[in-house]
C-alpha cells in the first residue's frame, strides 16, 4: 500500500507544488487495481505533466531525473521520493514494472480498457494515446495520398503554367522562392504545411495556392468548396481579412483568366475551429467526426500552433480523405496550453527540409526551381509535404532581430537589440518598478479613453464603436504569468486603480464603461468564446445599460454585459492568449521570478505580437536571459509515430 506516499502528495497538493487532480487520479488508478507506490509516483507525474501540456511521460526522463520533471529542486524531490520506497533501476525496469500492472495495456499486449497505455518508454492517459496513434496515422496518408499518379507529367505542367503566372517574379536576391515551391509542394498531396515567422508571407501564399486548386480544378472549379479557420476568433477574423485583400489583388493580375472574386465570395467567412466542427454545449463530442464529415474540397487552417492534439485529432476524422488540408503556423510560437505541440512535432524537419530526390525532381518540374542541396535529406512524409518560409517582408528592423536573436538561444545578441533600441521601435526598462508598468499602461491606453469621452449620437454609434475598438486594439500589455504582482492578475488590479485616479475612468462597479474583459469560457448561449475580447461601452439603444462590443474584421458583435459571466478584465492579458493577435504597441513584463517555468518560446510569441514597436519591463533581467537559455521540451510520441 501507499499510505505514506499519498500523505507525501496531500501535504505537496496543500502547499501548492501539486495540482489536487495529481493524487485523486492516482487513487483513482489504485482503486481499479495494482497500487504499489511506484505505479502510483508514476501516475501523479504523468497526471502534473498533463496539466503542463505533455501528452505523456517519457520514462527515460523519469528514470534519469524525476525532479527535472517537475521543475523541483532536488530538495523538494527528496520526501516524495523517499515516499516511494524501492525506485526501479533502470527504464527497462520501469516498463517491466508497469506492463504487469492491471490499469497499464502495454501496446500490442491483451485490451480490456486499461486506462493507461504502455508504448515502448512512454506512458499515456488511454484518450492521449488514441489521439496522438489518430493524428499520427491521419496526417502520414494524407501526406502520402492524392500524389500525383500516372497523368503527373500533364499534371505538372499545369501547375508549372499557373505557378509561373502567379509568381511572375524572381525572388528578391536570387534565392529560391519558397512561397512558389510551397504551393506546388501542397498540390501534391491532401496535406500541405507552411510555416514561417510572422511577415514571411504564409497568407500571400496560400491565397496564390487557392488560386492554384481552383485554376487546376477543371470542371470541379464552380463547385470548389473552400473552408477557413482558426483556433481562435480573432485569427480566424485575421485570416479572412488577409485572403480577401490578397485574392483581391491577385484578381486583378490575373484578370478574366480566372474568376478568383467570385471563388472569394463563395468561401463565406472563416470560422472557428470549435464552430466549423460543430461543438455543442456540455460535451466534448462534435457534430461533425468520422461518421458526419465536413462538406468541403479544401480546409485552410491557420494560427495552427495553437491546435492541441485533441482538436487536431477531432479535425482530421471530421475532414473527408478527398479534402486537402492546409495547415499554415509558425512553428517556433507557444503551444496550445493544452497537452501536444503538434505542429512543432509536424515540422520537427522544417529548417532543415529533408526533401528527398523525388521531392527535389517534383519540385524543378513544377517551380523550375532547385532546391538547394543543403535542403536534401531522408526526411518522411510530412517532411516532404512541409515549407517553411524564410524572408519576412514586414518583420525587419529590431523587433525582427530580437525575434530571431531569441529563437536561436542567443542571450548576448538579444539584449544588444534590447540596449541599442533602434529608431525607439525597441525598448528596454531593465529593474522596472510598478510606477514605470503603470506610467507606460496610462499613456497606452489613454487614447481609446479619451475617445470614449465622445460618444456620438445614436446615428453615429457603429462607427464610433469600431474607432475605439480600432484604438484599443493598438496597444496591449502582454504578461509571462498569471498571478503574482507582475502576473494579469494583480496588474489588471493596478492598472484599473491607476487608470481611475488619473480620471480616465469611472469605476462605479463590476461593469463599467471601457472596461476591456476577455472571455474565458465558451457560452453558446450568447456565442462568445474562450479568448474573445471584448470592451464594455454604452448600449444606444438602452439608456444607462452596457454592452460589449466584440470586433470581428470588418463587423462588430455586441452582448449585454450583464449576459456575459465568464470574463476578467484584459488591460493585461497572458502572452499565451494573445497568440493569433497583434498590437501595433506591444508591452511585454516578465514577473521578478520565473521559477524555472518561462522559455524562449512565449518571449519570441510575445515580441511577434508587435507590429511597430516592443517595450520589454523586467523587474529582474536575469528572468529573461534565463527564458532565452530555455527550450519547450514537451514530452509526446508524435515524431516517433510519424516516422515508424
Ligand atoms: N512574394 C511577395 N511579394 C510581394 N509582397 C509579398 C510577398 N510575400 C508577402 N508579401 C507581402 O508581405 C506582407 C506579409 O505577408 P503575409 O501577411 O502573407 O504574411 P504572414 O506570414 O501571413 O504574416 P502573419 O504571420 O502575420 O499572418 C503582406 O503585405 C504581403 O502582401
Amino acid at each position: 500500500m501507499s499510505i505514506e506516499f499519498f500523505q507525501q502528495v496531500d501535504a505537496l497538493t496543500e502547499a501548492g507544488q501539486l495540482r489536487r487532480l495529481s493524487g485523486a487520479f492516482a487513487r483513482f488508478i489504485a482503486s481499479v487495481g495494482d497500487s504499489s507506490p511506484q505505479l502510483m509516483a508514476a501516475c501523479v507525474l504523468l497526471s502534473e505533466l498533463e496539466g503542463r501540456g505533455h501528452s505523456c511521460l517519457m520514462l527515460d526522463e523519469l528514470n534519469a531525473d524525476p525532479a527535472a520533471l517537475l521543475g523541483w529542486s532536488g530538495e523538494e524531490w527528496r520526501d516524495l521520493r523517499a515516499s516511494v520506497g524501492d525506485w526501479p533501476a533502470d527504464t527497462d525496469a520501469w516498463c517491466d514494472l508497469l506492463a504487469r500492472c492491471a490499469q497499464v495495456w502495454p501496446v500490442g499486449g491483451d485490451q480490456h480498457h486499461q486506462p493507461l497505455v504502455l508504448d515502448g518508454e512512454r506512458l499515456y492517459l488511454r484518450r492521449y494515446w488514441q489521439d496522438e496513434t489518430h493524428v499520427a496515422q491521419a496526417v502520414r496518408s494524407r501526406a502520402l495520398g492524392g500524389v500525383l499518379a500516372a497523368d503527373a507529367d500533364m499534371q505538372t505542367a499545369g501547375i508549372r503554367r499557373w505557378l509561373d503566372n502567379l509568381f511572375p517574379h524572381a525572388p528578391r536576391g536570387g534565392g529560391v522562392d519558397w512561397q512558389k515551391i510551397a504551393c506546388a509542394v501542397a498540390m501534391r498531396g491532401k496535406l500541405g504545411i507552411i510555416t514561417g515567422g510572422p511577415g514571411t508571407g504564409k497568407t500571400y501564399t496560400v491565397a496564390r495556392l487557392l488560386a492554384l486548386l481552383f485554376a487546376t480544378a477543371g470542371e470541379g472549379q464552380a463547385g470548389l468548396r473552400v473552408a477557413l479557420a482558426a483556433p481562435t476568433g480573432k485569427a480566424a477574423a485575421r485570416l479572412k481579412q488577409s485572403i480577401d485583400t490578397a485574392l483581391d489583388e491577385l484578381a486583378e493580375k490575373v484578370g478574366d483568366e480566372l474568376p478568383l472574386r467570385e471563388l472569394a465570395a463563395r468561401m463565406g467567412a472563416a470560422r472557428t475551429l470549435h464552430s466549423l466542427l460543430g461543438a455543442r454545449p456540455d460535451t466534448r463530442a462534435f457534430q461533425h467526426h468520422a461518421g458526419n464529415q465536413l462538406d468541403v474540397d479544401v480546409l485552410i487552417v491557420d494560427e495552427a500552433s495553437m491546435i492541441h492534439l485533441e482538436m487536431m485529432s477531432a479535425l482530421l476524422a471530421a475532414l473527408p480523405e478527398t479534402a486537402t488540408l492546409i495547415l499554415l503556423g509558425d512553428k517556433d510560437q507557444l503551444a496550445s496550453v493544452e497537452a501536444g505541440a503538434v505542429l512543432g512535432d509536424l515540422c520537427h524537419n522544417a529548417e532543415a527540409g529533408e526533401y528527398l530526390p523525388e521531392t527535389l525532381s517534383y519540385v524543378q518540374a513544377a517551380t523550375g526551381q532547385r532546391i538547394p542541396g543543403n535542403f536534401e535529406g531522408h526526411g518522411g512524409p510530412i517532411a516532404q509535404q512541409t515549407v517553411m518560409l524564410r524572408e519576412s517582408r514586414r518583420f525587419g528592423g529590431p523587433i525582427g532581430a530580437l525575434a530571431l536573436a531569441v529563437n536561436a538561444g542567443d542571450a548576448a545578441a538579444a539584449v544588444n537589440v534590447l540596449r541599442e533600441g533602434l529608431d525607439g521601435k525597441v525598448t528596454w526598462t531593465d529593474m522596472a518598478q510598478s510606477a514605470d508598468l503603470l506610467q507606460l499602461a496610462l499613456s497606452g491606453y489613454q487614447p481609446y479613453l479619451q475617445l470614449i469621452r465622445h460618444a456620438p449620437d445614436e446615428a453615429d454609434h457603429l462607427a464610433w464603436v469600431k474607432s475605439v475598438l480600432k484604438s484599443f486594439e493598438s496597444f496591449r500589455i502582454l504578461c509571462a504569468v498569471r498571478e503574482g504582482e507582475w502576473g494579469v492578475s494583480g496588474l489588471n488590479e493596478s492598472i484599473e486603480q491607476r487608470l481611475q485616479k488619473a480620471g480616465l475612468l469611472k469605476r462605479t462597479g463590476e461593469w463599467y464603461v471601457g472596461r476591456p474583459v476577455m472571455v474565458t469560457r465558451n457560452d453558446y448561449a450568447t456565442g462568445v468564446f474562450n479568448g474573445d475580447i471584448g470592451l464594455t461601452l454604452p448600449d444606444p439603444a438602452r439608456a444607462g445599460a452596457l454592452r460589449v462590443y466584440f470586433s470581428e474584421g470588418e463587423t462588430v458583435r455586441s452582448v449585454l454585459a450583464t449576459r456575459l459571466r465568464n470574463v476578467e478584465t484584459a488591460f493585461a492579458m497572458t502572452v499565451h492568449k494573445s497568440q493569433g493577435s497583434e498590437f501595433a504597441h506591444t508591452a511585454m513584463v516578465l514577473p521578478k521570478d520565473g521559477g524555472g517555468m518561462l522559455a524562449r518560446e512565449l518571449i519570441y510569441t510575445g515580441i511577434t505580437r508587435a507590429r511597430d514597436y516592443f517595450t520589454l519591463l523586467t523587474p529582474n533581467g536575469q528572468v529573461l536571459l534565463d527564458a532565452i537559455g530555455q527550450r519547450t521540451q514537451r514530452a509526446s510520441g508524435l515524431r516517433s509515430q510519424l516516422e515508424n
